[in-house]
Protein backbone atom coordinates (compact mmCIF):
# COMPACT_ATOMS: atom_id res chain seq x y z
CA UNK A 1 0.00 0.00 0.00
CA UNK A 2 1.68 2.77 -1.41
CA UNK A 3 0.58 6.48 0.77
CA UNK A 4 1.11 10.05 -1.35
CA UNK A 5 0.36 13.28 0.99
CA UNK A 6 -0.49 16.92 -1.78
CA UNK A 7 0.53 20.02 -0.48
CA UNK A 8 -0.84 19.48 3.16
CA UNK A 9 -1.08 22.21 5.21
CA UNK A 10 -1.76 22.64 8.67
CA UNK A 11 -2.32 25.71 11.68
CA UNK A 12 -2.72 25.34 15.30
CA UNK A 13 -3.58 29.06 15.91
CA UNK A 14 -1.84 31.49 14.32
CA UNK A 15 1.42 28.71 14.17
CA UNK A 16 1.97 26.97 10.85
CA UNK A 17 3.12 23.31 11.96
CA UNK A 18 3.00 22.21 8.42
CA UNK A 19 3.89 24.03 5.62
CA UNK A 20 2.78 22.16 1.83
CA UNK A 21 4.22 19.23 2.45
CA UNK A 22 4.29 16.83 -0.50
CA UNK A 23 5.66 13.48 -0.60
CA UNK A 24 5.08 9.73 -1.38
CA UNK A 25 5.53 6.70 0.42
CA UNK A 26 6.33 3.76 -1.56
CA UNK A 27 4.59 0.34 -0.25
CA UNK A 28 6.70 -1.60 1.72
CA UNK A 29 8.96 0.44 2.95
CA UNK A 30 10.25 1.83 6.55
CA UNK A 31 10.26 5.62 5.83
CA UNK A 32 11.56 7.82 9.09
CA UNK A 33 10.18 11.57 9.95
CA UNK A 34 13.17 12.98 10.94
CA UNK A 35 13.45 16.14 12.82
CA UNK A 36 14.11 18.37 15.95
CA UNK A 37 10.84 18.38 18.81
CA UNK A 38 8.15 20.50 17.15
CA UNK A 39 9.08 20.69 13.47
CA UNK A 40 5.54 18.84 12.92
CA UNK A 41 6.27 15.20 12.20
CA UNK A 42 3.47 14.23 14.33
CA UNK A 43 0.91 16.24 13.12
CA UNK A 44 2.40 14.84 9.96
CA UNK A 45 1.91 11.32 11.22
CA UNK A 46 -1.67 12.15 12.79
CA UNK A 47 -2.90 13.37 9.51
CA UNK A 48 -1.93 10.35 7.44
CA UNK A 49 -3.21 8.65 10.01
CA UNK A 50 -6.83 10.21 10.52
CA UNK A 51 -6.37 11.05 13.52
CA UNK A 52 -6.28 15.21 12.38
CA UNK A 53 -7.15 16.77 9.26
CA UNK A 54 -5.19 19.06 7.00
CA UNK A 55 -6.61 22.62 6.24
CA UNK A 56 -5.72 22.03 3.03
CA UNK A 57 -4.16 19.23 0.63
CA UNK A 58 -4.69 15.85 0.18
CA UNK A 59 -3.80 12.38 1.39
CA UNK A 60 -3.99 9.43 -0.89
CA UNK A 61 -3.95 5.75 0.23
CA UNK A 62 -2.88 3.61 -3.00
CA UNK A 63 -3.68 6.54 -4.88
CA UNK A 64 -7.26 7.05 -4.05
CA UNK A 65 -7.91 10.35 -2.01
CA UNK A 66 -8.44 9.13 2.07
CA UNK A 67 -8.44 12.61 3.20
CA UNK A 68 -12.15 12.99 4.60
CA UNK A 69 -11.80 9.33 5.79
CA UNK A 70 -12.48 8.56 9.56
CA UNK A 71 -9.57 6.53 10.84
CA UNK A 72 -11.48 3.75 11.83
CA UNK A 73 -11.80 3.19 8.03
CA UNK A 74 -7.93 3.74 6.73
CA UNK A 75 -6.89 0.40 8.24
CA UNK A 76 -3.66 2.12 9.61
CA UNK A 77 -1.67 0.01 12.45
CA UNK A 78 -0.54 2.06 15.31
CA UNK A 79 1.92 2.14 17.88
CA UNK A 80 2.13 5.65 19.85
CA UNK A 81 4.98 6.03 23.08
CA UNK A 82 1.80 7.03 25.01
CA UNK A 83 -0.49 4.68 23.34
CA UNK A 84 -0.26 2.18 26.75
CA UNK A 85 -1.66 -1.21 26.82
CA UNK A 86 -5.14 -1.57 28.44
CA UNK A 87 -4.30 -2.45 32.09
CA UNK A 88 -7.20 -4.61 32.86
CA UNK A 89 -6.63 -6.94 30.10
CA UNK A 90 -4.06 -10.15 29.82
CA UNK A 91 -1.82 -9.64 26.92
CA UNK A 92 -3.55 -12.08 24.81
CA UNK A 93 -6.64 -9.84 25.31
CA UNK A 94 -4.89 -6.57 24.56
CA UNK A 95 -3.62 -8.03 21.39
CA UNK A 96 -7.31 -10.26 20.29
CA UNK A 97 -8.87 -6.43 20.82
CA UNK A 98 -9.18 -5.27 17.47
CA UNK A 99 -10.60 -8.49 16.61
CA UNK A 100 -12.91 -8.86 19.15
CA UNK A 101 -14.55 -5.44 18.94
CA UNK A 102 -15.60 -6.19 15.20
CA UNK A 103 -19.07 -6.13 14.13
CA UNK A 104 -20.40 -10.06 14.76
CA UNK A 105 -20.54 -9.68 11.09
CA UNK A 106 -17.17 -9.33 10.31
CA UNK A 107 -15.43 -11.13 13.15
CA UNK A 108 -13.32 -14.50 13.42
CA UNK A 109 -14.05 -16.80 15.28
CA UNK A 110 -12.97 -17.48 18.74
CA UNK A 111 -10.43 -19.83 17.71
CA UNK A 112 -9.21 -18.33 14.51
CA UNK A 113 -9.37 -15.01 16.90
CA UNK A 114 -7.05 -17.32 19.03
CA UNK A 115 -4.53 -18.72 16.81
CA UNK A 116 -3.93 -15.08 14.88
CA UNK A 117 -3.13 -13.95 18.75
CA UNK A 118 -0.94 -16.50 19.03
CA UNK A 119 0.63 -16.34 15.60
CA UNK A 120 1.43 -12.26 16.70
CA UNK A 121 3.07 -13.28 19.76
CA UNK A 122 5.14 -15.72 18.07
CA UNK A 123 6.15 -13.17 15.62
CA UNK A 124 6.81 -10.71 18.53
CA UNK A 125 8.47 -13.48 20.15
CA UNK A 126 6.79 -12.76 23.45
CA UNK A 127 3.84 -15.95 23.66
CA UNK A 128 5.24 -17.07 26.86
CA UNK A 129 4.09 -14.01 28.02
CA UNK A 130 -0.16 -14.66 27.33
CA UNK A 131 -1.50 -14.59 30.61
CA UNK A 132 0.56 -12.07 32.08
CA UNK A 133 -0.93 -8.02 32.57
CA UNK A 134 0.55 -5.13 30.88
CA UNK A 135 2.55 -4.10 34.69
CA UNK A 136 4.25 -7.41 34.60
CA UNK A 137 5.80 -6.54 31.34
CA UNK A 138 9.26 -4.24 30.68
CA UNK A 139 8.49 -1.10 28.90
CA UNK A 140 10.34 -3.47 26.16
CA UNK A 141 8.17 -6.16 26.07
CA UNK A 142 5.25 -3.45 26.32
CA UNK A 143 6.33 -1.97 22.96
CA UNK A 144 6.53 -5.09 21.30
CA UNK A 145 3.29 -6.52 22.49
CA UNK A 146 1.62 -3.04 21.43
CA UNK A 147 3.24 -3.60 18.24
CA UNK A 148 1.09 -7.03 18.10
CA UNK A 149 -2.17 -5.69 19.14
CA UNK A 150 -1.75 -3.08 16.28
CA UNK A 151 -1.01 -5.78 13.42
CA UNK A 152 -3.83 -7.78 14.79
CA UNK A 153 -5.85 -5.95 12.57
CA UNK A 154 -4.01 -6.81 9.64
CA UNK A 155 -3.44 -3.32 8.85
CA UNK A 156 -2.44 -2.00 5.60
CA UNK A 157 0.11 0.61 6.66
CA UNK A 158 1.82 1.14 10.06
CA UNK A 159 2.72 4.14 11.41
CA UNK A 160 4.90 4.14 14.67
CA UNK A 161 5.25 7.62 16.79
CA UNK A 162 8.59 7.45 18.26
CA UNK A 163 7.89 3.54 19.65
CA UNK A 164 10.70 3.15 21.58
CA UNK A 165 11.02 6.94 22.91
CA UNK A 166 10.69 5.79 27.00
CA UNK A 167 13.05 3.61 26.93
CA UNK A 168 16.67 2.89 27.99
CA UNK A 169 19.67 3.34 25.43
CA UNK A 170 20.28 -0.58 25.06
CA UNK A 171 16.71 -1.82 24.93
CA UNK A 172 15.68 0.93 22.63
CA UNK A 173 18.45 -0.34 20.42
CA UNK A 174 17.60 -4.30 20.42
CA UNK A 175 14.22 -3.24 19.51
CA UNK A 176 15.13 -1.00 16.78
CA UNK A 177 17.20 -3.92 14.91
CA UNK A 178 14.04 -5.93 15.82
CA UNK A 179 11.90 -3.72 14.23
CA UNK A 180 14.01 -3.68 11.04
CA UNK A 181 13.96 -7.76 10.61
CA UNK A 182 10.16 -7.36 11.33
CA UNK A 183 9.57 -5.32 8.48
CA UNK A 184 12.16 -7.21 6.61
CA UNK A 185 9.72 -10.25 7.30
CA UNK A 186 6.42 -8.56 6.82
CA UNK A 187 6.67 -5.72 4.16
CA UNK A 188 3.94 -3.58 5.52
CA UNK A 189 4.55 0.49 4.47
CA UNK A 190 5.55 1.54 8.08
CA UNK A 191 6.18 5.18 9.05
CA UNK A 192 7.94 6.14 11.95
CA UNK A 193 8.54 9.47 13.44
CA UNK A 194 11.79 10.06 15.53
CA UNK A 195 13.85 12.87 16.63
CA UNK A 196 17.16 10.51 16.71
CA UNK A 197 18.74 10.63 13.81
CA UNK A 198 20.97 7.29 14.68
CA UNK A 199 17.43 5.34 14.95
CA UNK A 200 16.42 6.78 11.70
CA UNK A 201 19.59 6.30 10.06
CA UNK A 202 19.94 2.47 11.18
CA UNK A 203 15.87 1.20 10.62
CA UNK A 204 15.15 3.57 7.60
CA UNK A 205 15.04 2.28 3.99
CA UNK A 206 14.21 6.31 3.55
CA UNK A 207 14.37 9.02 5.60
CA UNK A 208 12.07 12.28 5.42
CA UNK A 209 14.05 15.40 6.90
CA UNK A 210 11.39 17.97 8.31
CA UNK A 211 12.32 21.15 10.08
CA UNK A 212 9.86 23.97 10.51
CA UNK A 213 7.05 22.57 8.85
CA UNK A 214 8.57 21.86 5.16
CA UNK A 215 10.94 19.30 4.22
CA UNK A 216 14.59 19.62 4.30
CA UNK A 217 15.34 16.60 2.74
CA UNK A 218 13.83 13.02 1.19
CA UNK A 219 16.69 10.40 0.91
CA UNK A 220 18.24 7.13 2.02
CA UNK A 221 20.22 7.23 4.81
CA UNK A 222 23.25 7.24 3.09
CA UNK A 223 22.04 10.54 0.73
CA UNK A 224 21.21 12.40 3.88
CA UNK A 225 24.66 12.05 5.46
CA UNK A 226 26.92 12.17 2.21
CA UNK A 227 24.91 14.75 0.27
CA UNK A 228 23.02 16.32 2.79
CA UNK A 229 20.58 19.13 0.75
CA UNK A 230 21.31 22.24 3.56
CA UNK A 231 23.50 23.26 6.02
CA UNK A 232 20.28 22.22 8.61
CA UNK A 233 20.39 18.73 7.43
CA UNK A 234 24.28 18.31 7.84
CA UNK A 235 24.05 19.88 11.41
CA UNK A 236 21.50 17.38 12.34
CA UNK A 237 22.77 14.36 11.25
CA UNK A 238 25.58 13.87 13.55
CA UNK A 239 28.43 15.41 14.32
CA UNK A 240 30.13 17.81 11.86
CA UNK A 241 32.45 20.86 12.08
CA UNK A 242 32.28 23.85 10.29
CA UNK A 243 34.48 26.28 8.42
CA UNK A 244 33.73 29.54 6.80
CA UNK A 245 35.34 30.18 4.37
CA UNK A 246 35.03 32.32 0.33
CA UNK A 247 36.15 31.20 -3.39
CA UNK A 248 39.43 32.12 -3.86
CA UNK A 249 40.97 31.41 -7.70
CA UNK A 250 38.44 28.52 -8.15
CA UNK A 251 39.10 26.95 -5.02
CA UNK A 252 36.78 26.78 -1.92
CA UNK A 253 39.32 28.85 0.49
CA UNK A 254 39.21 28.58 4.59
CA UNK A 255 42.41 30.08 5.15
CA UNK A 256 44.51 26.91 6.41
CA UNK A 257 43.45 24.56 3.44
CA UNK A 258 41.33 24.96 0.60
CA UNK A 259 38.89 22.16 -1.49
CA UNK A 260 37.94 21.77 -4.55
CA UNK A 261 34.13 23.73 -5.97
CA UNK A 262 31.44 22.87 -7.87
CA UNK A 263 30.48 24.93 -10.63
CA UNK A 264 27.26 26.17 -9.12
CA UNK A 265 29.32 27.70 -5.81
CA UNK A 266 31.86 29.65 -8.23
CA UNK A 267 30.00 32.64 -7.55
CA UNK A 268 29.26 32.39 -4.08
CA UNK A 269 30.57 35.40 -1.77
CA UNK A 270 30.35 33.32 0.82
CA UNK A 271 30.74 29.63 2.04
CA UNK A 272 30.32 26.40 4.79
CA UNK A 273 32.15 24.06 4.98
CA UNK A 274 30.86 20.68 6.95
CA UNK A 275 33.82 18.04 7.51
CA UNK A 276 32.50 15.10 9.35
CA UNK A 277 34.88 13.94 12.37
CA UNK A 278 36.04 10.97 10.39
CA UNK A 279 36.86 13.21 7.21
CA UNK A 280 39.84 14.58 8.81
CA UNK A 281 43.68 12.96 8.72
CA UNK A 282 46.49 14.29 11.23
CA UNK A 283 50.21 14.46 11.00
CA UNK A 284 53.05 15.43 12.48
CA UNK A 285 54.43 17.74 9.71
CA UNK A 286 52.65 20.61 7.95
CA UNK A 287 51.20 20.62 4.30
CA UNK A 288 49.87 22.83 1.92
CA UNK A 289 46.40 21.95 3.26
CA UNK A 290 46.44 21.34 7.06
CA UNK A 291 45.31 23.67 9.96
CA UNK A 292 47.75 23.89 12.86
CA UNK A 293 46.39 22.18 16.09
CA UNK A 294 46.96 21.32 19.88
CA UNK A 295 44.82 18.88 21.03
CA UNK A 296 42.68 19.13 24.03
CA UNK A 297 41.44 15.81 24.52
CA UNK A 298 41.58 12.71 23.93
CA UNK A 299 39.51 9.30 24.13
CA UNK A 300 39.70 5.56 22.99
CA UNK A 301 37.14 3.71 22.64
CA UNK A 302 37.91 0.52 21.55
CA UNK A 303 39.90 0.85 17.57
CA UNK A 304 38.50 4.06 17.35
CA UNK A 305 40.14 7.28 19.11
CA UNK A 306 38.04 10.50 19.68
CA UNK A 307 39.94 13.80 19.96
CA UNK A 308 39.02 17.29 20.58
CA UNK A 309 41.51 19.87 18.79
CA UNK A 310 41.46 23.31 19.19
CA UNK A 311 42.84 25.47 15.89
CA UNK A 312 45.07 28.43 16.70
CA UNK A 313 42.36 30.56 15.65
CA UNK A 314 40.44 28.88 18.60
CA UNK A 315 38.06 26.61 16.84
CA UNK A 316 37.18 23.45 18.30
CA UNK A 317 37.63 20.77 15.81
CA UNK A 318 36.27 16.85 16.62
CA UNK A 319 38.09 14.64 14.59
CA UNK A 320 37.23 10.39 14.93
CA UNK A 321 40.18 8.05 13.85
CA UNK A 322 41.10 4.68 13.79
CA UNK A 323 43.95 3.99 16.42
CA UNK A 324 46.97 2.99 14.01
CA UNK A 325 46.34 6.30 12.01
CA UNK A 326 47.14 8.33 15.21
CA UNK A 327 50.32 10.05 14.77
CA UNK A 328 52.74 8.59 17.03
CA UNK A 329 52.72 10.00 21.15
CA UNK A 330 50.51 11.46 20.88
CA UNK A 331 48.47 12.67 24.06
CA UNK A 332 46.74 15.56 25.44
CA UNK A 333 49.07 19.21 24.68
CA UNK A 334 50.52 17.50 21.51
CA UNK A 335 50.70 20.31 18.46
CA UNK A 336 49.56 18.61 15.49
CA UNK A 337 48.12 19.36 11.43
CA UNK A 338 44.37 18.52 10.51
CA UNK A 339 44.20 18.29 7.02
CA UNK A 340 40.28 18.01 5.90
CA UNK A 341 40.01 15.22 3.21
CA UNK A 342 36.50 16.65 1.87
CA UNK A 343 33.63 18.33 2.65
CA UNK A 344 29.68 19.30 1.71
CA UNK A 345 30.00 22.79 0.66
CA UNK A 346 27.03 25.50 0.69
CA UNK A 347 26.49 29.18 -0.24
CA UNK A 348 25.78 31.04 2.57
N1 LIG B 1 -3.29 20.56 19.23
C1 LIG B 1 -2.38 21.51 19.13
N2 LIG B 1 -2.65 22.79 19.44
C2 LIG B 1 -1.73 23.76 19.30
N3 LIG B 1 -0.48 23.57 18.85
C3 LIG B 1 -0.14 22.32 18.52
C4 LIG B 1 -1.07 21.22 18.64
N4 LIG B 1 -0.43 20.10 18.22
C5 LIG B 1 0.81 20.48 17.87
N5 LIG B 1 0.99 21.80 18.04
C6 LIG B 1 2.22 22.56 17.73
O1 LIG B 1 2.61 22.27 16.40
C7 LIG B 1 4.02 22.10 16.30
C8 LIG B 1 4.34 20.75 15.72
O2 LIG B 1 3.96 19.75 16.64
P1 LIG B 1 4.31 18.22 16.44
O3 LIG B 1 3.75 17.46 17.60
O4 LIG B 1 3.89 17.82 15.08
O5 LIG B 1 5.89 18.26 16.52
P2 LIG B 1 6.95 17.09 16.53
O6 LIG B 1 7.88 17.39 15.43
O7 LIG B 1 6.28 15.77 16.53
O8 LIG B 1 7.66 17.34 17.91
P3 LIG B 1 8.08 16.34 19.10
O9 LIG B 1 9.28 15.59 18.63
O10 LIG B 1 8.40 17.29 20.22
O11 LIG B 1 6.90 15.47 19.39
C9 LIG B 1 4.57 22.29 17.73
O12 LIG B 1 5.09 23.60 17.82
C10 LIG B 1 3.36 22.12 18.62
O13 LIG B 1 3.48 22.90 19.77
Amino acid sequence: MSIEVRHLSKHFGAFQALDNISLGFPSGELVALLGPSGCGKTTLLRIIAGLEYADSGQVLFHGEDSTGKHVRDRNVGFVFQHYALFRHMTVFDNVAFGLSVRPRSLRPSKADIARRVHELLELVQLDWLADRYPDQLSGGQRQRIALARALAVEPRVLLLDEPFGALDAKVRKDLRQWLRRLHDELHITSIFVTHDQEEAMEVADRIVVIHQGRIEQIGTPDEIQQQSASPFVCEFIGQTNRFEGNIKDGWADFGDFRLETPPRLQESAKLAGYVRPHEITLHNQASDNSIPVTVASLKRLGPIIRLGLVSTSGQDIHVELASQQLPKDTEVGARLFATPIQAQLFAV
